[in-house]
């Protein structure tokens, strides 16, 4: 697992640590710990060209001393200072190295073209510009340092986190630096896991500079191959189809009968003791024809409650089901048993009328919207900041409807009361297609029904359900039945 914590809590613990410490030596660890990977991805230190890019704070401070001991092993260092001021020491230690250092300022076109040119010459450029001293988008001449580093062939290495994120929501605002490795240190920061800070940050490095034993509970947590395969159920000798959980799918409808199919093919997939579907009859028919190991019942349209199966271990309403009055009343049906229940698709959209439907309720509930269903359940938030903003957005639902969400899209993100969100480490642009999210909530509803706390179902859900998605053609676009029938692999993969 790895664990992000917010730069007030950074701060917190920091400043416990170092009253312990000697001046200087939390920096110097990380400075030694950022120097070695650096060594290790450039072909050969001696006689490389490394650009230090080097703001204000003691982000700089970092790359300078890192700087330092890449001169010192005969790497030819040049530093660019972009800030009001900079980390003495470390430009001391810098220049005793043998390296040099220029200063850059916005205004400066000849020195701005001067740092351009070593930009463009280097091997390895080490982003020290801001950490998580930084707000706002990147002033400049940090902006345009950001851009040429972007432009340039050289190995960009982030010094902490890539300057221009937010360290604590992953948001963008302007120019940031792309980089292709992440040196962070004593702990992750979420904006490390969230898009569209992740999407800069490359590969992440861990340095440990001592700061855990400080540290309180995290606010994200990303889960690994390891996590996800000590959560997933596996059935042992004693397992039945009912042990091994039922589970009741209300999804599709005769209009949109791929959602019915996908839905319960996730299901199937999941490792579900058996999965009784219910829905119109165009719908069922398909289900049966596609899946004959589905329990199918045909919806009476004028008793939509009295025909729902019974002696089910979970639900899973919504995909591709309508907005009818008919699904109102299956909602509520649904939401008043004491049963496990993932809603998803039209039915978050009608909850988003009827929050006291899930707000009120004590059994356990997942939503597992994306960006603009999100949006239809908090009023007044705009679907362009959710997606800015995926953390926040996706915790507020949570508290607000008092149950487990998964937030969908460029990161998936899971949000419940009082726990750290749990960002997903697989999730891939392949699966902006249609039918994946049917495929999703079909999978999740089989752990839910094998018996798994909402936030764990989720959990594996989301990673499997990436990693199917990465794995179904190699990384070439795929359709939601290439998911379903890429399942296995993932599962494989993750249970080894
Ligand atoms: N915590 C730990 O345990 C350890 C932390 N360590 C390291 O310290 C780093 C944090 O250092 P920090 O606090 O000095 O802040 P940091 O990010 O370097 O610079 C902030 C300065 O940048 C400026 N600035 C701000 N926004 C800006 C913008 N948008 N655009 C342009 N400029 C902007 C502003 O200065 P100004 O120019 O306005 O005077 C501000 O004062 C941390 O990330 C890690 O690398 C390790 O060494 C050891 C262990
Ligand atoms: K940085």
């Amino acid at each position: 697992m790895r664990y992000a914590h917010t730069v007030g809590t950074v701060r917190e613990a920091e400043g416990a640590l170092m009253a312990r410490l000697p001046d200087g030596a939390l920096m110097r660890r990380a400075a030694a710990g950022l120097a070695t990977v650096c060594a290790r991805v450039l072909p050969g230190v001696y006689g490389s060209r490394v650009v230090l890019l080097v703001g204000s704070g003691d982000n700089g401070g970092d790359a300078l001393y890192a700087g330092a001991a890449l001169a010192r092993r005969g790497a030819g260092v040049r530093a660019l200072l972009a800030g009001s001021r900079v980390h003495e020491g470390g430009l001391a230690a810098l220049r005793a190295a043998g390296g040099r250092a220029q200063e850059v300022s916005g205004a400066d076109a000849a020195a701005a073209d001067a740092a351009g040119a070593e930009i463009a010459a280097a091997d390895l450029i080490i982003d020290g510009l801001v950490g998580i001293g930084g707000t706002g988008g990147l002033r400049e001449p940090h902006a345009a340092l950001a851009d040429r580093a972007g432009a340039a062939g050289a190995t960009v290495v982030a010094v902490d986190l890539p300057s221009g994120i937010d360290a604590d929501t992953g948001a963008v605002d302007g120019p940031a630096v792309r980089a292709d490795i992440t040196v962070t240190f004593g702990t992750h920061k979420p904006g490390l896991f969230a898009a569209p800070g992740a999407e800069r940050a490359g590969v992440v490095e861990f340095v440990d500079i001592g700061l855990a034993p400080e540290l309180p509970e995290p606010r994200a947590q990303s889960p690994q191959a390891d996590d996800i395969a000590a959560l997933l159920p596996r059935p042992g000798a004693e397992s039945d189809k009912y042990r091994r959980g039922v589970l009741a799918v209300a999804s599709g409808s005769d209009r949109y009968r791929g959602a019915a199919v996908l839905c319960v093919g996730g299901a199937l997939r999941g490792g579900v003791g058996m999965v009784r579907y219910v829905g119109q009859e165009v719908a069922a028919a398909e289900v049966l024809n596609r899946w004959p190991e589905a329990v199918v019942s045909v919806l009476d349209p004028t008793d939509p409650a009295g025909s729902l199966p019974r002696r089910v271990a979970a639900w899973v309403v919504g995909p591709g089901r309508g907005l009818h009055p008919a699904a109102v009343v299956e909602l509520e049906t649904v939401l008043g048993a004491d049963l496990p229940v993932l809603l998803d698709a039209d039915a978050i959209t009608l909850l988003a009328k009827r929050p006291h439907l899930v707000s009120e309720r004590a059994a356990p509930t997942l939503l597992t919207p994306h960006a603009g269903e999100l949006a239809r359940l908090l009023p007044g938030t705009e679907r362009a900041d959710i997606e800015a903003r995926r953390l926040d957005h996706a915790a507020r639902a949570a508290d607000a409807y008092g149950c487990t969400v998964l937030l969908k899209g460029s990161t998936t993100v899971i949000a419940e009361p009082g726990r750290p969100a749990v960002v997903n480490p697989t999730g891939t642009p392949l699966l902006a297609t249609a039918g994946t999210g049917d495929v999703l909530a079909g999978f999740i509803g089989a752990l839910l029904a094998a018996g798994l706390p909402p936030r764990d179902a989720a959990t594996c859900g989301a990673y499997v359900h990436g990693l199917a998605a990465r794995l179904a053609h190699g990384g070439a676009a795929i359709s939601a039945s290439d998911l379903v029938d890429a399942v296995p692999a993932a599962l494989r993969a993750v249970l080894g």
